[in-house]
Protein backbone atom coordinates (compact mmCIF):
# COMPACT_ATOMS: atom_id res chain seq x y z
CA UNK A 1 0.00 0.00 0.00
CA UNK A 2 1.11 3.16 -0.71
CA UNK A 3 2.30 5.37 1.89
CA UNK A 4 0.24 7.68 3.84
CA UNK A 5 0.31 11.40 2.21
CA UNK A 6 0.95 9.89 -0.79
CA UNK A 7 -1.25 9.64 -3.76
CA UNK A 8 -0.46 6.59 -5.19
CA UNK A 9 0.71 6.12 -8.67
CA UNK A 10 -2.33 6.14 -11.64
CA UNK A 11 -1.28 2.48 -12.00
CA UNK A 12 -4.84 1.27 -13.37
CA UNK A 13 -5.96 0.84 -16.76
CA UNK A 14 -7.48 3.89 -18.00
CA UNK A 15 -11.54 3.58 -17.11
CA UNK A 16 -13.37 2.66 -20.60
CA UNK A 17 -15.03 5.27 -22.24
CA UNK A 18 -15.56 6.47 -25.47
CA UNK A 19 -12.33 6.54 -27.60
CA UNK A 20 -9.82 9.14 -26.99
CA UNK A 21 -11.02 12.71 -28.55
CA UNK A 22 -14.29 11.41 -29.22
CA UNK A 23 -17.30 13.45 -28.78
CA UNK A 24 -15.33 16.33 -27.15
CA UNK A 25 -15.49 19.69 -29.34
CA UNK A 26 -13.33 22.86 -28.73
CA UNK A 27 -13.96 25.20 -25.89
CA UNK A 28 -13.62 28.86 -27.72
CA UNK A 29 -13.87 31.67 -25.51
CA UNK A 30 -14.20 34.77 -27.48
CA UNK A 31 -13.81 38.48 -26.19
CA UNK A 32 -14.52 37.31 -22.58
CA UNK A 33 -15.03 40.61 -20.39
CA UNK A 34 -15.68 40.39 -16.81
CA UNK A 35 -15.81 43.31 -14.52
CA UNK A 36 -16.52 43.61 -10.69
CA UNK A 37 -18.00 47.49 -9.41
CA UNK A 38 -15.68 49.33 -11.44
CA UNK A 39 -12.77 46.66 -11.59
CA UNK A 40 -11.85 44.80 -14.77
CA UNK A 41 -11.16 41.54 -13.83
CA UNK A 42 -11.05 39.51 -17.57
CA UNK A 43 -10.62 42.22 -20.42
CA UNK A 44 -11.85 40.93 -23.99
CA UNK A 45 -9.60 38.06 -23.52
CA UNK A 46 -9.64 35.25 -25.84
CA UNK A 47 -8.42 31.29 -26.55
CA UNK A 48 -9.03 28.22 -27.44
CA UNK A 49 -8.75 25.06 -26.12
CA UNK A 50 -8.18 21.97 -28.67
CA UNK A 51 -10.04 18.79 -28.48
CA UNK A 52 -8.18 16.64 -26.08
CA UNK A 53 -5.44 18.92 -25.23
CA UNK A 54 -4.38 20.14 -21.39
CA UNK A 55 -4.89 23.73 -21.84
CA UNK A 56 -2.71 26.40 -19.06
CA UNK A 57 -3.79 29.04 -17.77
CA UNK A 58 -1.67 30.99 -16.05
CA UNK A 59 -0.67 34.96 -14.70
CA UNK A 60 0.87 36.41 -11.76
CA UNK A 61 -1.14 37.08 -8.63
CA UNK A 62 -4.91 38.66 -9.41
CA UNK A 63 -4.13 38.05 -13.22
CA UNK A 64 -7.56 36.90 -13.47
CA UNK A 65 -7.07 32.98 -13.60
CA UNK A 66 -9.56 32.53 -11.10
CA UNK A 67 -12.08 34.27 -12.91
CA UNK A 68 -11.66 32.91 -16.16
CA UNK A 69 -12.47 29.24 -14.23
CA UNK A 70 -16.06 30.87 -12.47
CA UNK A 71 -17.22 31.95 -16.04
CA UNK A 72 -16.48 28.67 -17.41
CA UNK A 73 -18.39 26.70 -14.92
CA UNK A 74 -20.86 29.29 -14.89
CA UNK A 75 -20.02 30.91 -11.25
CA UNK A 76 -19.74 34.04 -11.96
CA UNK A 77 -21.30 36.38 -15.32
CA UNK A 78 -19.60 37.18 -18.37
CA UNK A 79 -20.06 41.53 -18.80
CA UNK A 80 -19.49 40.50 -22.15
CA UNK A 81 -17.80 37.88 -24.90
CA UNK A 82 -18.50 34.29 -25.28
CA UNK A 83 -17.78 30.90 -24.23
CA UNK A 84 -18.85 28.03 -26.44
CA UNK A 85 -18.32 24.01 -25.96
CA UNK A 86 -18.93 23.08 -29.38
CA UNK A 87 -22.55 24.41 -30.62
CA UNK A 88 -23.16 25.54 -27.02
CA UNK A 89 -22.67 28.89 -25.41
CA UNK A 90 -22.46 28.64 -21.54
CA UNK A 91 -22.11 32.57 -20.73
CA UNK A 92 -25.42 32.82 -19.31
CA UNK A 93 -25.57 28.94 -18.03
CA UNK A 94 -26.29 28.02 -14.21
CA UNK A 95 -23.20 25.87 -12.89
CA UNK A 96 -25.57 22.82 -13.08
CA UNK A 97 -26.49 23.24 -17.15
CA UNK A 98 -22.82 23.33 -17.58
CA UNK A 99 -22.34 20.32 -15.49
CA UNK A 100 -24.52 18.51 -17.43
CA UNK A 101 -23.03 19.62 -21.00
CA UNK A 102 -19.55 17.59 -19.63
CA UNK A 103 -17.85 19.87 -18.03
CA UNK A 104 -16.21 19.15 -15.01
CA UNK A 105 -14.62 21.48 -12.14
CA UNK A 106 -11.56 20.83 -9.23
CA UNK A 107 -11.68 23.95 -6.51
CA UNK A 108 -8.49 25.41 -5.51
CA UNK A 109 -9.33 24.68 -1.94
CA UNK A 110 -11.09 21.07 -1.07
CA UNK A 111 -14.76 20.79 -1.01
CA UNK A 112 -15.14 17.30 -0.02
CA UNK A 113 -17.36 16.61 2.87
CA UNK A 114 -14.89 15.03 6.04
CA UNK A 115 -17.48 12.47 7.03
CA UNK A 116 -17.93 11.13 3.78
CA UNK A 117 -16.32 8.18 2.65
CA UNK A 118 -14.06 8.38 -0.84
CA UNK A 119 -16.35 5.79 -1.75
CA UNK A 120 -19.44 7.90 -2.10
CA UNK A 121 -17.73 11.28 -2.38
CA UNK A 122 -17.05 9.47 -5.74
CA UNK A 123 -19.89 8.28 -6.32
CA UNK A 124 -21.65 12.22 -5.77
CA UNK A 125 -19.55 12.63 -9.06
CA UNK A 126 -22.44 10.39 -11.02
CA UNK A 127 -25.24 11.78 -9.73
CA UNK A 128 -25.57 13.77 -13.05
CA UNK A 129 -25.63 10.15 -14.96
CA UNK A 130 -28.35 9.19 -12.73
CA UNK A 131 -31.24 7.97 -14.32
CA UNK A 132 -33.63 6.60 -12.27
CA UNK A 133 -35.67 8.65 -10.11
CA UNK A 134 -35.68 8.80 -6.52
CA UNK A 135 -38.93 6.90 -6.24
CA UNK A 136 -37.79 3.81 -7.79
CA UNK A 137 -34.61 4.06 -5.57
CA UNK A 138 -36.74 3.94 -2.61
CA UNK A 139 -38.77 1.49 -3.68
CA UNK A 140 -35.33 -0.68 -4.26
CA UNK A 141 -36.89 -1.81 -8.20
CA UNK A 142 -34.36 -4.08 -9.53
CA UNK A 143 -33.96 -1.22 -12.30
CA UNK A 144 -32.81 0.92 -10.03
CA UNK A 145 -30.76 -2.04 -8.28
CA UNK A 146 -28.94 -1.92 -11.74
CA UNK A 147 -27.81 1.08 -12.17
CA UNK A 148 -26.85 1.37 -8.34
CA UNK A 149 -24.31 -1.42 -9.34
CA UNK A 150 -23.16 -0.05 -12.45
CA UNK A 151 -22.34 3.16 -10.73
CA UNK A 152 -20.65 1.54 -8.06
CA UNK A 153 -18.60 -0.47 -10.60
CA UNK A 154 -17.21 2.64 -12.44
CA UNK A 155 -16.99 4.77 -9.18
CA UNK A 156 -14.22 1.51 -8.11
CA UNK A 157 -12.59 1.55 -11.78
CA UNK A 158 -11.72 5.31 -11.59
CA UNK A 159 -10.68 4.50 -7.86
CA UNK A 160 -8.40 2.22 -9.53
CA UNK A 161 -7.35 4.65 -12.32
CA UNK A 162 -6.29 7.29 -9.28
CA UNK A 163 -4.69 5.13 -7.27
CA UNK A 164 -7.53 5.71 -4.44
CA UNK A 165 -8.77 2.06 -4.17
CA UNK A 166 -7.13 1.29 -0.79
CA UNK A 167 -8.91 4.22 0.84
CA UNK A 168 -12.76 3.84 -0.81
CA UNK A 169 -14.05 3.15 3.12
CA UNK A 170 -12.25 5.91 4.58
CA UNK A 171 -13.89 9.09 5.65
CA UNK A 172 -12.52 11.27 2.83
CA UNK A 173 -11.44 13.91 5.67
CA UNK A 174 -9.27 11.30 7.46
CA UNK A 175 -6.88 10.92 4.28
CA UNK A 176 -3.51 13.01 4.45
CA UNK A 177 -4.20 16.41 1.87
CA UNK A 178 -2.88 15.19 -1.17
CA UNK A 179 -5.08 12.17 -1.03
CA UNK A 180 -8.29 14.57 -0.44
CA UNK A 181 -6.88 16.56 -3.55
CA UNK A 182 -7.46 13.35 -5.63
CA UNK A 183 -10.88 12.45 -4.10
CA UNK A 184 -11.68 15.39 -5.79
CA UNK A 185 -9.99 14.99 -9.15
CA UNK A 186 -11.65 11.52 -8.94
CA UNK A 187 -15.07 12.74 -8.39
CA UNK A 188 -14.51 15.26 -11.08
CA UNK A 189 -13.55 12.18 -13.78
CA UNK A 190 -16.35 10.13 -11.95
CA UNK A 191 -18.77 12.20 -13.91
CA UNK A 192 -17.36 11.64 -17.26
CA UNK A 193 -16.55 15.32 -18.10
CA UNK A 194 -15.52 15.84 -22.11
CA UNK A 195 -14.05 18.96 -20.40
CA UNK A 196 -12.18 19.41 -16.98
CA UNK A 197 -11.68 21.90 -15.30
CA UNK A 198 -8.38 21.49 -13.18
CA UNK A 199 -8.09 25.07 -10.30
CA UNK A 200 -4.20 24.37 -8.62
CA UNK A 201 -4.44 20.31 -8.46
CA UNK A 202 -1.54 20.59 -7.29
CA UNK A 203 -1.66 23.15 -4.36
CA UNK A 204 -0.01 22.51 -0.97
CA UNK A 205 1.19 19.15 -2.05
CA UNK A 206 5.08 17.60 -1.82
CA UNK A 207 7.10 17.24 -4.64
CA UNK A 208 6.31 13.44 -4.85
CA UNK A 209 3.10 14.20 -4.86
CA UNK A 210 2.86 16.72 -7.38
CA UNK A 211 4.94 14.18 -9.54
CA UNK A 212 2.79 11.47 -9.19
CA UNK A 213 -0.77 14.16 -9.59
CA UNK A 214 1.27 15.27 -13.48
CA UNK A 215 1.33 11.84 -14.25
CA UNK A 216 -2.13 10.91 -13.43
CA UNK A 217 -3.48 13.82 -15.60
CA UNK A 218 -1.47 12.72 -18.07
CA UNK A 219 -3.02 9.93 -18.07
CA UNK A 220 -6.68 11.28 -18.22
CA UNK A 221 -5.24 12.76 -21.37
CA UNK A 222 -3.74 10.21 -23.16
CA UNK A 223 -6.48 7.52 -21.70
CA UNK A 224 -9.84 9.50 -21.67
CA UNK A 225 -8.65 11.75 -24.93
CA UNK A 226 -11.03 14.76 -22.67
CA UNK A 227 -9.66 18.34 -23.00
CA UNK A 228 -8.04 19.82 -19.24
CA UNK A 229 -7.83 23.23 -18.92
CA UNK A 230 -5.27 23.48 -15.80
CA UNK A 231 -4.96 27.14 -13.72
CA UNK A 232 -1.35 25.86 -11.85
CA UNK A 233 1.41 28.23 -10.06
CA UNK A 234 3.51 25.65 -10.26
CA UNK A 235 5.48 26.44 -13.84
CA UNK A 236 7.60 23.32 -13.85
CA UNK A 237 4.13 21.29 -14.03
CA UNK A 238 2.07 23.43 -16.42
CA UNK A 239 5.27 23.45 -18.80
CA UNK A 240 5.75 19.80 -18.45
CA UNK A 241 1.99 18.76 -18.98
CA UNK A 242 0.59 21.37 -21.22
CA UNK A 243 0.33 21.47 -24.80
CA UNK A 244 -0.61 25.23 -24.69
CA UNK A 245 -0.63 28.04 -22.85
CA UNK A 246 -2.50 31.49 -21.93
CA UNK A 247 -0.93 33.93 -19.93
CA UNK A 248 -3.43 36.55 -18.16
CA UNK A 249 -1.86 39.70 -16.61
CA UNK A 250 -4.30 42.17 -14.89
CA UNK A 251 -7.22 40.60 -16.68
CA UNK A 252 -5.43 40.63 -20.26
CA UNK A 253 -3.89 38.05 -22.37
CA UNK A 254 -0.23 38.95 -22.51
CA UNK A 255 0.72 35.22 -24.71
CA UNK A 256 -0.72 32.20 -26.06
CA UNK A 257 1.25 29.42 -27.62
CA UNK A 258 2.85 26.59 -26.94
CA UNK A 259 5.10 26.14 -23.77
CA UNK A 260 8.20 27.08 -25.41
CA UNK A 261 6.98 29.97 -27.34
CA UNK A 262 5.64 31.76 -23.97
CA UNK A 263 8.51 30.83 -21.86
CA UNK A 264 10.59 32.65 -24.35
CA UNK A 265 8.07 35.55 -24.73
CA UNK A 266 9.28 39.02 -23.42
CA UNK A 267 6.05 40.00 -22.18
CA UNK A 268 5.60 36.80 -19.95
CA UNK A 269 9.33 36.98 -18.72
CA UNK A 270 8.20 41.03 -17.63
CA UNK A 271 4.85 39.69 -15.84
CA UNK A 272 6.81 37.46 -14.02
CA UNK A 273 9.58 39.35 -12.90
CA UNK A 274 7.56 42.13 -11.98
CA UNK A 275 5.82 39.22 -9.38
CA UNK A 276 9.11 38.67 -8.31
CA UNK A 277 9.88 42.14 -7.72
CA UNK A 278 6.84 42.95 -5.96
CA UNK A 279 7.06 40.10 -3.18
CA UNK A 280 11.01 40.44 -3.08
N1 LIG B 1 -16.04 38.37 -6.68
C1 LIG B 1 -15.18 39.36 -6.88
N2 LIG B 1 -15.50 40.65 -6.55
C2 LIG B 1 -14.64 41.65 -6.76
N3 LIG B 1 -13.42 41.50 -7.31
C3 LIG B 1 -13.04 40.25 -7.65
C4 LIG B 1 -13.90 39.13 -7.47
N4 LIG B 1 -13.24 38.01 -7.90
C5 LIG B 1 -12.04 38.43 -8.34
N5 LIG B 1 -11.92 39.79 -8.19
C6 LIG B 1 -10.78 40.60 -8.58
O1 LIG B 1 -10.49 40.31 -9.94
C7 LIG B 1 -9.08 40.30 -10.15
C8 LIG B 1 -8.68 38.94 -10.70
O2 LIG B 1 -8.79 37.99 -9.64
P1 LIG B 1 -8.62 36.43 -9.83
O3 LIG B 1 -8.94 35.79 -8.51
O4 LIG B 1 -9.35 35.99 -11.03
O5 LIG B 1 -7.04 36.33 -10.11
P2 LIG B 1 -6.11 35.05 -10.10
O6 LIG B 1 -5.26 35.16 -11.32
O7 LIG B 1 -6.91 33.82 -9.95
O8 LIG B 1 -5.23 35.30 -8.81
P3 LIG B 1 -4.53 34.24 -7.79
O9 LIG B 1 -3.39 33.64 -8.54
O10 LIG B 1 -4.04 35.14 -6.69
O11 LIG B 1 -5.56 33.25 -7.36
C9 LIG B 1 -8.42 40.63 -8.82
O12 LIG B 1 -8.14 42.01 -8.80
C10 LIG B 1 -9.49 40.27 -7.81
O13 LIG B 1 -9.37 41.04 -6.64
Amino acid sequence: MTAPGTPAPASGPAPETAPAGADVPALRVNDLTVRFAGLTALDAVSFTVEPGSVHAVIGPNGAGKSTTFNVLSGVYRATSGSVRFGDEELTGLAPHAIASLGVARTFQNIALSPYTTVADSLMLGRHRLTRTGYLAAGLRLPRAAREAARHRERVREIAEFTGLEPYLDQPAGSLPYGLQKLVELGRALCMEPRLLLLDEPVAGMTADERRRTASLIAGVREGLGISIVLVEHDMGMVMRLADAVTVLDFGRRIADGTPDEVQRDPAVVRAYLGQEAASA
